[in-house]
C-alpha cells in the first residue's frame, strides 16, 4: 500500500470555492511517520487570504442561513454519499499521513458518514419552542414568546491530527446545518486527508465560499484565525496548553474545546477481570495510545492487582507492533518528538523505581507497548498524558484512595469502573471528576450522538452531535404582544 503514495504532490487550498495555490508562494511537507519521509506538500496560505476567505463565508452564509433546513441537509447527505464512495482513497490518506491502521481509517471515513446523516437527521428533528407569559406569577395572558434557534455567523473549525476526517466533520457538520459558514484550520499533520474530505464536500456542491479550508501552520495562522473580528465561533479538539492558549486569545467569543485527559480504569476488587483487561488492552493501546480518551492510567486494588497485571502482561505480549498497512496495534508514533516524549516518561519512571512489566523497546517513532507496575504519584507518568503506548499501574488500597487519585490529574475527559456491583458501580460513578464514567467499559467518545466533553483542563461546552449542533447556534426569541 506505501507504493500508492502519490509521490510529492502538492495539494491546494480551497479558498473561496476554489482549489488553489497559496500566494505565499510557500509549501509544508508533511511527512508520513511510518515511511519516514515527505509524502506531499501543502499551501502555506497568508493572513490576506484568511481576510479574504473570512469575508466571503460572511456573504455565503447569509445566503445559506435562507435555504429551507431540507436543502441544507441535502448538501451534506451528498458529502456523506461522496465520502462513502471516496472511501478507500480517503482512508489511505489517513494511514499514509497519521499512521492509522488501514482497518481504523476506513471505519473512520464510514463513522463520519454516518455522522454527518445523524447530524441532518437531528438538526431536521430539532424543534423551537413557545412559552405563555402567564406561565410566570402576573404574566399576562396575551404575550407569547417565540424561541428559534439561529446561527451564529462563521465558525473556525479546528481539529487534531488523531481523527483528521471525524474530528474536523464533527465540527464542519454541526456548522453547515445550524446556518453557518465554516473556516476550517485542520491540524498540519492532517491536511492531505482533510483536503481529501474536503474534495468530498466540494464534489457535493457546496455553495462556493461557505466553507474554506486554510492549511498552515498553527503556530503561524493559528492566533490570526482565533483573534479574527469575522470569527464567530470556534470549536477546537487538541492538545490543553494549546486551547488553554486559544480561550486567552479569543475574547467574548463562543468557544468550545475538547482537550487532552489522563483517564483512569479503576478496577475494585469484584471486577470480572476478563472484562477489565479487554477494556484496557483496548483502551489504552489501539492506535498506540493516541486517543484523547485512552485508558492512561489503571487504579487497581491491591487484592486483584498481582492478578490483572499477571494478565495484562500476558496481552500486552501479544499485541501486533508494526506497520498500520497491516493494522498492527501499535503503530509508529506521529513524529519523533512524540517518541522522545514517551521514552522520557518511561525513563522517569523507571528511574524511580517503577516495575518494568513488559516494553521499554524503541525503534525510532515506534514505542512497543510497555506496561508499568507500581507507578507512584511521584513518577511524572502518573499525570501526564503521553499520547503514547505505555501504561501506569497504580496499586490502590481502596476505593476511596482510587478515587483520590483519579481527581488529583489536572483533566477530567472519562473514566472506567470495573466492579460486579451496580450500586458500588454509581457511587465510584458519582465522586469521580470527568465528563463521562464508563461502567464496566474502555473510555470511548462514541456513539457520536452521546455528549461528549471533559471538564477541568479536559475541556469547555460539549460536544456530541446534538450538542454540536446547540453550540453552533443561539436563541432567537420574538414576542408577540396580542391585542
Ligand atoms: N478531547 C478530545 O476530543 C481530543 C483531544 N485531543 C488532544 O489533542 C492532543 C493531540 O493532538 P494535536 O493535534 O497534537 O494537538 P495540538 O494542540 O498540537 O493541535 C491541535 C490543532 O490546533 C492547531 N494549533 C496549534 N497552535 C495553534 C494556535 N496558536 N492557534 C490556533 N490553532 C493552533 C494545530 O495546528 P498545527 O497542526 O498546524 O500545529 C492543530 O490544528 C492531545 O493532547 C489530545 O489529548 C485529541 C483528540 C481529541
Ligand atoms: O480524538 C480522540 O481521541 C477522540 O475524540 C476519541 O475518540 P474515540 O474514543 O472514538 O477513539
Amino acid at each position: 500500500m506505501g507504493s500508492n503514495v502519490s509521490e510529492l504532490t502538492t495539494y491546494l487550498a480551497y479558498l473561496n470555492g476554489e482549489w488553489q495555490q497559496s500566494e505565499s508562494g510557500e509549501k509544508i511537507a508533511i511527512q508520513s511517520p511510518y515511511l519516514r519521509r515527505t509524502i506531499g506538500y501543502v499551501q502555506a496560505v497568508t493572513q490576506n487570504e484568511v481576510d479574504q476567505a473570512i469575508k466571503n463565508a460572511h456573504q455565503a452564509q447569509k445566503e445559506w442561513a435562507g435555504l429551507s433546513l431540507s436543502k441544507r441537509g441535502s448538501y451534506l447527505l451528498a458529502w456523506a454519499d461522496e465520502l462513502v464512495n471516496n472511501q478507500e482513497e480517503i482512508a489511505l490518506a489517513v494511514m499514509h499521513e497519521v499512521g492509522k491502521g488501514y482497518k481504523d481509517s476506513v471505519k473512520e471515513v464510514v463513522r463520519t458518514a454516518d455522522l454527518i446523516r445523524y447530524t441532518v437527521e437531528e438538526a431536521l428533528h430539532m424543534h423551537g419552542e413557545s412559552l405563555r407569559g402567564d406561565g410566570f406569577p402576573g404574566g399576562p395572558q396575551k404575550k407569547i414568546g417565540i424561541v428559534e434557534r439561529m446561527p451564529l455567523g462563521v465558525v473556525l473549525a479546528i481539529s487534531p491530527f488523531n481523527y483528521p476526517v471525524n474530528l474536523a466533520a464533527s465540527k464542519i457538520a454541526p456548522a453547515l446545518m445550524a446556518g453557518n459558514a465554516v473556516i476550517f484550520k485542520p491540524a498540519t499533520q492532517g491536511s492531505i486527508s482533510g483536503i481529501k474530505m474536503i474534495e468530498a464536500l466540494d464534489k457535493a456542491g457546496l455553495p462556493k465560499g461557505l466553507l474554506s479550508l486554510t492549511t498552515g501552520r498553527g503556530s503561524v495562522i493559528g492566533d490570526y484565525l482565533v483573534e479574527h473580528k469575522g470569527i464567530d465561533m470556534i470549536s477546537f479538539t487538541g492538545g490543553s496548553s494549546t486551547g488553554r492558549h486559544l480561550s486567552k486569545q479569543s475574547a467574548m467569543i463562543p468557544l468550545v474545546l475538547e482537550l487532552g485527559g489522563k483517564d483512569p480504569a479503576i478496577v475494585c476488587d469484584d471486577a470480572d477481570l476478563d472484562v477489565a483487561v479487554s477494556s484496557i488492552m483496548n483502551g489504552a493501546f489501539s492506535y498506540s495510545g493516541q486517543r484523547c480518551t485512552a485508558i492512561k492510567r489503571v487504579l487497581v486494588n491491591e487484592k486483584v492487582a498481582d492478578e490483572l497485571v499477571a494478565r495484562l502482561k500476558e496481552a500486552v505480549e501479544k499485541l501486533s507492533v508494526g506497520s498500520p498497512e497491516e493494522d498492527s496495534t501499535v503503530v509508529p508514533l506521529i513524529d519523533d518528538k512524540s517518541a522522545d516524549f514517551v521514552q522520557s516518561l518511561i525513563d522517569d519512571a523507571l528511574a524511580k523505581q517503577a516495575t518494568l512489566v513488559a516494553g521499554n523497546k524503541r525503534k525510532d517513532n515506534l514505542i512497543y507497548p510497555t506496561l508499568l507496575d507500581h507507578v507512584t504519584e511521584e513518577m511524572d507518568v502518573a499525570w501526564i498524558e503521553p499520547f503514547g503506548p505505555v501504561l501506569p499501574i497504580i496499586r490502590v488500597k481502596s476505593d476511596e484512595e482510587a478515587i483520590a487519585i483519579a481527581n488529583k490529574s489536572e483533566f477530567g475527559l472519562q473514566a472506567s469502573i470495573f466492579t460486579q456491583d451496580v450500586d458500588r458501580a454509581f457511587a465510584v460513578a458519582k465522586e469521580v471528576e470527568a465528563g463521562t464514567v464508563q461502567i464496566n467499559g474502555r473510555t470511548e467518545r462514541g456513539p457520536d450522538h452521546f455528549p461528549f466533553l471533559g471538564v477541568k483542563a479536559s475541556g469547555m461546552g460539549v460536544q456530541g452531535i446534538h450538542n454540536s449542533l446547540v453550540s453552533m447556534s443561539r436563541q432567537r426569541v420574538t414576542v408577540l404582544n396580542l391585542k
